[in-house]
């Protein structure tokens, strides 16, 4: 059974469609890529994925008693906020476990945080480490929620080769434990290695109409888009996928 599925649904603001007609399944144990350029409501169609975001139309049906972890797209910003990197990862557990304070919530904290290879930063200000290791700190907390469906905006900006390699296979690993995984990415490469399904995200031709999503295999992601056939030829987001 679908941990989420979408029918013909429509998501947007003040009663206007940003993204219209998406029709998906995430599940356990699977992998849904997003892809699309700036813009296109990438970030909207999470928010409407994980209900933050009523549909205008169409229905979201959310299996009972799933839990989401949410990895937000990274906006840069400096703080002085004197909050360790520990508090961060362990805020962002109980803002996404949705049960409050947790026994424990450290332990496990500190745990996921080794498991990404973050533990030594527990300490150090959050706002003090560099953007790839705050992902890596965020995600750990995200992981720590024991979520059912993890979604990840833009996961990989800012982390280095190594970093990134670590995080793949941390991913795969949870993914073949049954962990879904939602993810948007402008890499393909990205996508190519994690997901099984991806929704390709265009822009209408006219302006003021909604984008449409497309769902393929993953597989088919650099044929799809080299081929045109999406109007994704017109910009080159995905170079470096065939290396
Ligand atoms: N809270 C909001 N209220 C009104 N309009 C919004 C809101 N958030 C986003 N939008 C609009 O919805 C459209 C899609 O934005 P969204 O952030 O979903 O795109 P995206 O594909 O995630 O972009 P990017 O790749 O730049 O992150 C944009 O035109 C944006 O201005």
């Amino acid at each position: 059974m679908p941990l989420v599925q979408l029918n013909n649904a429509s998501f947007g603001y003040r009663r206007r469609s940003v993204i219209a007609g998406v029709s998906c399944v995430v599940e356990a144990g699977r992998c849904l890529g997003i892809y699309g350029p700036n813009g296109v409501g990438k970030s909207t169609l999470l928010r409407g994925m994980t209900g933050l975001l009523a549909p205008l139309t169409g229905t979201v049906d959310v299996a009972p008693g799933m839990r989401f972890g949410y990895l937000p797209q990274q906006r840069a910003g400096e703080s002085h906020w004197p909050m360790t990197s520990l508090d961060a990862a362990s805020m962002a557990i109980s803002a996404q476990a949705r049960f409050g304070f947790l026994r424990g919530r450290q332990e496990r904290v500190l745990s996921r945080m080794d498991e990404l290879g973050v533990v030594e930063l527990a300490g150090r200000p959050f706002f003090q480490l560099s953007g790839g290791q705050q992902q890596r700190v965020l995600l750990a907390g995200a992981f720590a929620a024991d979520p059912s469906v993890l979604v990840l905006d833009e996961p990989m900006s800012g982390v280095d080769a190594g970093a990134r390699e670590l995080l793949i296979e941390h991913l795969q690993r949870a993914k073949a434990n049954g962990l879904a995984i939602l993810i948007v990415s402008h890499d393909v490469a990205d996508l190519l290695a994690l997901a099984d399904t991806a929704l390709l995200l265009e822009p209408a031709a006219d302006a003021g109409k909604p984008s449409r999503g497309v769902s393929i295999a993953a597989d088919d992601i650099v044929s799809r888009l080299t081929a045109g056939r999406s109007g994704f030829n017109r910009q080159p987001a995905w170079q470096g996928a065939a290396s």
